[in-house]
């Protein structure tokens, strides 16, 4: 049919294009179905909503189409049924726990990009990964073609210097404070993030608290060029694009598929034009993987993936059995981070990680002798030159050099948990401290998440204070609240652990 385009004020994430029930009727068209809008040489696609928000003869986008194309109001264009794309039998062969074809993985990220999958079928790509998983020769292809199906930064300078956590641990606040202490020492770091996949916080959550993380291609260019690095979302690139669109199903999903998880860091790696790449796999209970061996496994994956990219890669098996620091979410983790780069302290496990994984880069960098990296980024950051070249990345993307960590805002509504009991705490479960801190609002609502006032092996008396949820309005702090009470986050033993009577 053809129809006048109309612009709607509406953005629904969903490349949604509206047609009135008259014209839907016509047309033998039904909510959800994929339609292509056709303009001039371009296609559009994008999923039903019949409505009278139009008029018969019109056909409304939402503006999340306009930002993927231009369309102009009153503009006459062209609106078909799409049919069902040729990918959508490629991810029915994944389900199956067949092995995809390079064409294959190419045209289900081609049709991820052009709109042409759906939420649900994205979805179901996702599970199928999840359950099947990939070999190497498929991972290399995803990434390549996730990489190739976006632009491609190109910095001018030698080396460039990469880390990227495969997360999973709250609180991991931890590459906030490793890239500029890298590039205080002189390297070129240009840090893209993603946000929150099954966290409470991504770093790009994080930073966002402080500073822009959204900027084009060009301006990551300036940004970097200006002083050495920058700490951005990859999303907001057009960076590999399907990346995003495929985060977006795994966090609602809550997972992070191993084959998806290395083709989403390494496109984005070198799509970066990164030489050298550090990766952090945080190891324990409760996180992504949880023994040495799976982490050697996977280790052994980047540094192979890395290899067919020509990329040099090194891993970082990290502690993940408990949370990083003290504070999970996104305005409390940015205050931990500024205040530890600010004053070159902080707690134990932030600073022994960060001053860890620098010294690694500084070392694979050539600016430290072997076995001297961590020690001089220790120094880097005790001097304040860190703090010094993270005021210049604030300003540099638009944030405040002069912030203070106590002046950003945190969620106002609290509650403390204290010690039901005296002893030890014996364990502090990650997923239950993220679902809590998730249950608060967090990523989304900046202020919500939590303080942690103790560790795993501290002492504690009966009554002493535990954690404190923070959240934005009381709804989601009593939903936090009801969520702690099932999970005991925090277990306390004291001495006798058991107590059994006549068996
Ligand atoms: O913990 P979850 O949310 O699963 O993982 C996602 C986080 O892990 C990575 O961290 P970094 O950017 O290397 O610091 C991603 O970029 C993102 O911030
Ligand atoms: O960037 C990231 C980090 C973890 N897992 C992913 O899939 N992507």
């Amino acid at each position: 049919m053809r129809a006048t385009v109309k612009i709607l004020d509406a953005y629904t994430d969903r490349y949604s294009i509206f047609i009135n029930p008259e014209d839907a009727k016509a047309a033998k068209l039904h909510p959800d179905d994929l339609v292509k809008i056709e303009s001039g040489k371009r296609s559009i696609y994008g999923s039903l909503v019949i409505s009278s928000f139009v008029q018969p003869g019109e056909v409304g986008v939402s503006k999340d189409v306009l930002q993927l194309y231009h369309l102009s109001e009153g503009e006459v264009v062209e609106v078909v049924p799409a049919g069902t794309p040729e990918s959508v039998r490629y991810i029915k062969k994944k389900m199956h726990g067949e092995k995809l074809r390079k064409v294959e993985i190419e045209a289900i990220v081609r049709d991820i990009v052009d709109r042409k999958l759906r939420d649900i079928e994205i979805s179901s790509f996702v599970t199928a990964l999840e359950i099947n998983g990939l070999d190497m020769d498929e991972i290399a292809a995803l990434t390549i073609a996730m990489a190739e199906t976006g632009d491609m930064l190109d910095i001018d300078r030698k080396p460039i210097m990469d880390v990227h956590s495969i997360g999973g641990v709250p609180g991991n606040k931890t590459n906030i404070l490793v890239v500029p202490i890298v590039a205080a020492a002189g390297l070129t770091i240009p840090k893209t993030s993603s946000r929150a996949i099954t966290s409470a916080a991504g770093t790009a959550d994080v930073v966002e608290v402080f500073a822009n993380v959204t900027f084009s291609l060009d301006e990551i260019k300036r940004i970097v060029e200006k002083v050495g690095a920058c700490l951005v979302w990859g999303g907001a690139l057009n960076l590999a694009p399907a990346d995003d669109i495929t985060i977006k199903a795994e966090r609602a999903l809550s997972i992070d598929p191993t084959g998806l998880m290395l083709a989403s860091i390494m496109s984005k790696k070198y799509a970066m034009g990164s030489q050298y790449v550090l990766i952090d796999i945080p190891t324990g209970k409760g996180v992504k993987v949880e023994t040495i061996d799976q982490a050697r496994a996977l280790a052994r994956d980047f540094i192979e993936l890395g290899k067919r990219l020509g990329q040099y890669v090194e891993v970082a098996i990290t502690y993940g059995g408990q949370p990083i620091g003290h504070t999970v979410g996104p305005a409390l983790e940015a205050r931990e981070a500024l205040s530890a780069l600010m004053t070159g302290k902080g707690p134990g496990s932030l600073i022994e990680k960060a001053t860890g994984l620098a010294g690694i880069l500084l070392e694979m960098g050539g600016v430290a002798p072997p076995g001297a990296g961590k020690r001089m980024a220790k120094e880097i950051l005790e001097s304040g030159k860190a703090w010094e070249k993270m005021k210049e990345i604030i300003e540099a993307q638009g944030g405040d050099p002069n912030i203070k960590p106590e002046d950003i805002p945190v969620g106002d509504k609290t509650y403390t948990f204290v010690a039901p009991t005296s002893g030890y705490v014996t364990a502090i479960h990650n997923r239950a401290i993220t679902g809590i801190a998730r249950a608060a609002g967090a990523p989304e609502d900046k202020g919500a998440g939590i303080e942690l006032y103790v560790k795993v092996g501290e002492k504690v008396k009966e009554g002493d204070p535990l954690f404190t949820i923070h959240a934005e309005n009381e709804a989601r702090l009593e939903q936090a609240i009801v969520y702690a009470r099932r999970t005991e986050p925090i277990r306390i033993e004291g001495m006798v652990l058991q107590r059994i009577g006549n068996i």
